[in-house]
Parts: structure tokens; C-alpha cells; sequence
């Protein structure tokens, strides 16, 4: 579940601040935050992540206002219920994918079944891939594990940034297709943000910023 409460943020003093409307998600819903370039739709994204701090209003995940956490226990307690699938893909190229997921949990200090790491890159078509090393993989391939590596600590909100703008049609509709699989079978909030008009059908709940 994820709240927000009259949010603006200023890159700087002299510049514009950015105002954004209330967001309410309970548990299990979806939203797609559409917006031209420019608007402020990655600034909100990084708001609601905790990586950035609002210059006024709130954000609360799963009851908690981040803003009320000392750093240490914000970045903690995202890390363990945010799962983030950003534009650019942050896996670690020295290891392969298996040892990337594994690295995630770690580092969220998640505790989860043994085998979710082998499931999730079998229900994502990458299991022939788990012992290859990250620059071995197509687009595609990348992609997916951009998008296990958001889901693999089983997190409360999955925040997508522009999952899907540099995508085919086909591409497209999988990457969708498998995020929104993923947040409906981890009971998880899917927030999109994108310009990308061609994935309005698939929310019910949509702002445009
Ligand atoms: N680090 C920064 N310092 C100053 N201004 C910034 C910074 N990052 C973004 N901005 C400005 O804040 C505004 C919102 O940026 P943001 O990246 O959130 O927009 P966006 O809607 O995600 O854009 P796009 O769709 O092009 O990625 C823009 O005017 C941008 O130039």
C-alpha cells in the first residue's frame, strides 16, 4: 500500500517547484502515470522510492511516512519494500544472473525461500540463461532481469520508470505482461510511469501529471 500527501520538490531554489496530486493505492491496485518529457514523472517516481526528500507533503508505504525514518532505516525499509525497474539496467556485470538476484537479497536483507531465484528466472524465460554473465544477454533478456531484479525480494510497491518506451509492440506487451503477473502474484502495488500511451488499456487507474 502506498499514500501520498501534497508532494512537491524543488531541484533548486531558483528553479520551478514541482506540485503532484495525491496518490492512494490499497493493496493489490495499480496506477500508470502518464506525463510529456519534462513533466516531473522520474522526480515523483524517486520521491515515492525514498531517493529523493520532498520539499513538502508525505510518503507512506505499508503505514510508514518515510519521511519519519532516520536515513539509515528509510533506505533499510525501501530496500526491503520497494522494488525499483529503472530505464537503465544496474545489474552487476561481473556476476552472473542467478549470483545478481542472490546479491539483491543480500543486500536487502530479505529473507525468502531458497528457490525463488531459480523460479523467478524460469517464470521470466531465463533459466537458460542463470549462470551467464550479464553482458552475455540480449535487450530482452536484459530487460527481464531488470525486472526480476525489482521483484526478487518480494516488495510491497514495484516502481516502473519508462519499462517499456524503447520496446517494440511485442516487447512491449511482455514486459507488461510479466510485471503485472509479478505484482499480482506478490499481492505488490505496480505503479508505471511512462509517456508511453500504447499500455493505457491495461489500468484501470490512471493520472496524468
Ligand atoms: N538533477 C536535476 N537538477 C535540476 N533540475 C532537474 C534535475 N532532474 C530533473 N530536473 C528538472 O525537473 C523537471 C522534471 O524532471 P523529470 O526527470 O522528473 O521529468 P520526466 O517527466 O521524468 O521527464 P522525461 O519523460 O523526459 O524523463 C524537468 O524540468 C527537469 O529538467
Amino acid at each position: 500500500m502506498i499514500q501520498t500527501q501534497n508532494l512537491s520538490f524543488q531541484y533548486s531554489p531558483t528553479l520551478e517547484t514541482l506540485r503532484f496530486p495525491d496518490i492512494n493505492l490499497g493493496r493489490k491496485e495499480n496506477l500508470l502515470v502518464l506525463g510529456k518529457s519534462g513533466i516531473g514523472k522520474t522526480t515523483l517516481l524517486h520521491l515515492m522510492a525514498g531517493l529523493l526528500k520532498p520539499k513538502s507533503g508525505a510518503v507512506t508505504v505499508e503505514g510508514i511516512e518515510l519521511q519519519e525514518l532516520s536515513v539509515r532505516k528509510r533506505d533499510r525499509f525501501t530496500g526491503q519494500h520497494i522494488g525499483m525497474v529503472f530505464q537503465k539496467n544496474y545489474a552487476i556485470r561481473s556476476l552472473n544472473l542467478l549470483e545478481n538476484l542472490e546479491a539483491r537479497l543480500y543486500f536487502s536483507e530479505v529473507k525468502v525461500k531458497k528457490e525463488q531465484s531459480h523460479n523467478l528466472l524460469e517464470q521470466l524465460g531465463l533459466t537458460a540463461q542463470k549462470f551467464k554473465k550479464v553482458n552475455q544477454l540480449s535487450e530482452g533478456q536484459l530487460q527481464r532481469l531488470t525486472i526480476a531484479l525489482a521483484v526478487v525480494h518480494q516488495p510491497k510497491v514495484i516502481l516502473a520508470d519508462e519499462p517499456t518506451s524503447s520496446l517494440d509492440d511485442v516487447n512491449c506487451e511482455l514486459v507488461m505482461r510479466l510485471l503485472l503477473e509479478q505484482a499480482a502474484q506478490q499481492k505488490a502495488n505496480l505503479i508505471v510511469i511512462t509517456h508511453d500511451t500504447r499500455i493505457k488499456p491495461l489500468f484501470q487507474n490512471i493520472i496524468t501529471l
